[in-house]
Parts: structure tokens; C-alpha cells; sequence
């Protein structure tokens, strides 16, 4: 059985224009979860909520099954890390070995060897305090001393924002082996679609302050299919229409030839084909298709068959 990392039941937080929840979700021990939706959608809260930077107006947040409402624990805190989406000021003034000389103490498994790689790799300047460090470097320097810190699970806001390609290929191949090599959890907030097709384990869409759905990644690939249809013209647009009510935005494309959108492509290519309209080809639909389609309400199928399970 799989053991939960974090759980939140019924958590609410108010927050000046809007609430955020009622939010239910268990995220899954040693798995890269991807928290995906649009800007304000309350990704940075939920955050915020598992590091208890912000406490929930109702509802309950665990920690490997524990509600720890009086404050984490040390034990637990120095198991976990965070990078923030905006970096904190506190230690605006330290270079990275000053920074990491304090986060060493903290952190009881830290890792010098580990850190030294990773501020290398990176290309982090030595010499220069972390305030003067430009968006990038900073992110380098706080992305290192996170994993630094062998975290048995690692919160990352936005974790790309400001690296460069090359940096930002180094951090994945980081990401990817940390997994490898230890049983960590890792909670991700992005918006970088590739990011997700190559961390991700599970994806957690958010939308408007709401939990959209939480599903496997990979069992979304293929899940929706664009069809594309020879058709006569208008006429036969509307008796296709008429007998394929479920499918999504049915239009012409071109002249004589129409397309559609659907999550059952052998059943629908034998109707389409059943009612004598030649198809011409399909497609699978790319991840960032389907999670604008979920976004828009169109549920993922299988989400909807396992909850029935
Ligand atoms: N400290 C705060 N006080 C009041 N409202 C806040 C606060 N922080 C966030 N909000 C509001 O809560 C909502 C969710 O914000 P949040 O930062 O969690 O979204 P997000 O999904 O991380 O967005 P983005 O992708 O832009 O980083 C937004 O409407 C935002 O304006």
C-alpha cells in the first residue's frame, strides 16, 4: 500500500479576495507530485500550508499521518525543504558557503560533498553575497542547498523560474537522480509543461482556489484524441454532431474536412466510420491540451472511473 506523504481533508483558507478550498488531496511518499493550474490558482498556498508558513482557516493537514497543529516538529522540519517562489531576505547578505555553513547546522543530514557538486555544477558564484546574486544564481544556490539538505521531502515553488535551458536541464537530471537514490517525496508548483512531462509522477490540477483532480501522469498521455473527418459540408457536420453528442468542438476545419475531440477514439473512428464518413487521421493530444481541457472542465475519463472504483 502506498503511505502518504501529506494528506489535507477539507482545508479552507481565506484569503482577501477569494478561499481557497475546500481542498482534499493525499500526495503519495516517494513520488514527484506536479502542481499545475493557472496563476492565483492557490498552488503557492497549499505550499504555504504544508510548511506551515500559513495555517488552514478549517480543515486538517497531516504529515506522514500526523496533524501537527501545535507547530512541526524539529525532527520533521529538518526533514523537509523548500524552495519559496520568492526568495527570502534573511540571508541577503551571506555568500553560499556562509549560507550553507548556517543550513549545516540546521539541517543534521546535511550534505557538504553533496552541496559543493551541485554549487559547482550550477556555476553559483563563490564570492558574491546571496542578495547581489542575479534571479538565476539565486535559484541555483537555494535549488543546491535544498537538496543539500537530504530532504525526505522537498517543496519547490516554481523551481525553474529564472534558470537558463542549461541550468534548468542540470536541475532535471538532479531532480531525477535525488529520486533515484532516495526515498524522497517531492511537491512541485510549475507551470513549465515539460517540467511535468519529466518529474512528474502524479498531477495535481488546481483551478480558481479548487482542486480540479489529482491523476497518474502518465496514464494521461493518449487519454484524449483530435479526429479529423472527410465531410460533405454543413449538412453532414450537423448529422455528425447530431450522432456524436459527447464529442468536443466539432468544427470544420477546412473545407471538406472537419475535426473533433474525444477521450474514445476506437469507439468513435468505428461510429464515424458506421455512418459513412471516411476519417483521415488522428492524433493524441499533447499534456498541455489536456490539462487546458480539464481546466475548462472536461475531466480526464479515468479520474472519474477510479474514483468509482
Ligand atoms: N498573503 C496573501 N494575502 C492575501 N491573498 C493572497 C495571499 N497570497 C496569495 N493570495 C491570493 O490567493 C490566491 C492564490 O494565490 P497563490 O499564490 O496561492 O496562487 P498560485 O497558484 O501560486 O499563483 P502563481 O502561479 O501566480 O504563483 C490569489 O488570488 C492571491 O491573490
Amino acid at each position: 500500500m502506498v503511505e502518504q506523504a501529506v494528506e489535507l481533508r477539507n482545508v479552507c483558507k481565506k484569503r482577501r479576495h477569494k478561499t481557497i478550498g475546500p481542498l482534499n488531496v493525499s500526495l503519495p511518499q516517494g513520488y514527484i507530485t506536479a502542481l499545475v493550474g493557472q496563476n492565483g490558482s492557490g498552488k503557492s498556498t497549499l505550499l504555504h500550508l504544508l510548511m506551515q508558513l500559513s495555517f488552514p482557516g478549517e480543515g486538517e493537514v497531516r504529515w506522514f499521518g500526523e496533524a501537527y497543529v501545535d507547530g512541526l516538529p524539529l525532527k520533521l522540519r529538518q526533514q523537509m525543504a523548500y524552495v519559496p517562489e520568492v526568495s527570502q531576505s534573511e540571508e541577503n547578505f551571506w555568500t553560499a558557503a556562509e549560507a550553507a555553513e548556517f543550513r549545516r547546522h540546521w539541517y543534521p543530514s546535511w550534505d557538504q560533498g553533496y552541496f559543493e557538486e551541485l554549487i559547482g555544477k550550477f556555476e553559483v558564484p563563490h564570492n558574491a553575497r546571496l542578495g547581489k546574486m542575479s534571479k538565476g544564481e539565486r535559484r541555483k544556490f537555494e535549488i543546491a542547498a535544498a537538496l543539500a539538505a537530504k530532504p525526505r521531502l522537498l517543496l519547490l515553488d516554481e523551481p525553474s523560474s529564472g534558470l537558463d535551458p542549461f541550468a534548468w536541464k542540470i536541475m532535471i537530471e538532479t531532480l531525477q537522480r535525488y529520486m533515484d537514490e532516495h526515498e524522497a517525496t517531492i511537491i512541485i508548483s510549475t507551470h513549465i509543461v515539460e517540467e511535468v512531462r519529466r518529474l512528474a509522477d502524479y498531477i495535481v490540477l488546481m483551478h480558481q482556489g479548487q482542486l480540479l483532480g489529482m491523476t497518474e501522469k502518465d496514464s494521461l498521455f493518449g487519454s484524449w484524441s483530435e479526429i479529423w473527418v472527410q465531410i460533405e459540408g454543413e449538412q453532414e457536420l450537423q448529422e455528425l454532431a447530431a450522432e456524436l453528442p459527447q464529442a468536443l468542438e466539432l468544427k470544420l476545419e477546412t473545407p471538406g474536412v472537419a475535426s473533433l475531440l474525444t477521450q474514445q477514439i476506437y469507439l468513435y473512428e468505428k461510429r464515424i466510420q458506421d455512418l459513412g464518413v471516411k476519417v483521415l487521421k488522428n492524433r493524441s493530444l499533447e499534456l498541455d491540451e489536456i490539462l487546458s481541457l480539464w481546466t475548462r472542465g472536461h475531466r480526464p475519463v479515468l479520474i472519474d472511473q477510479k474514483r468509482g472504483e
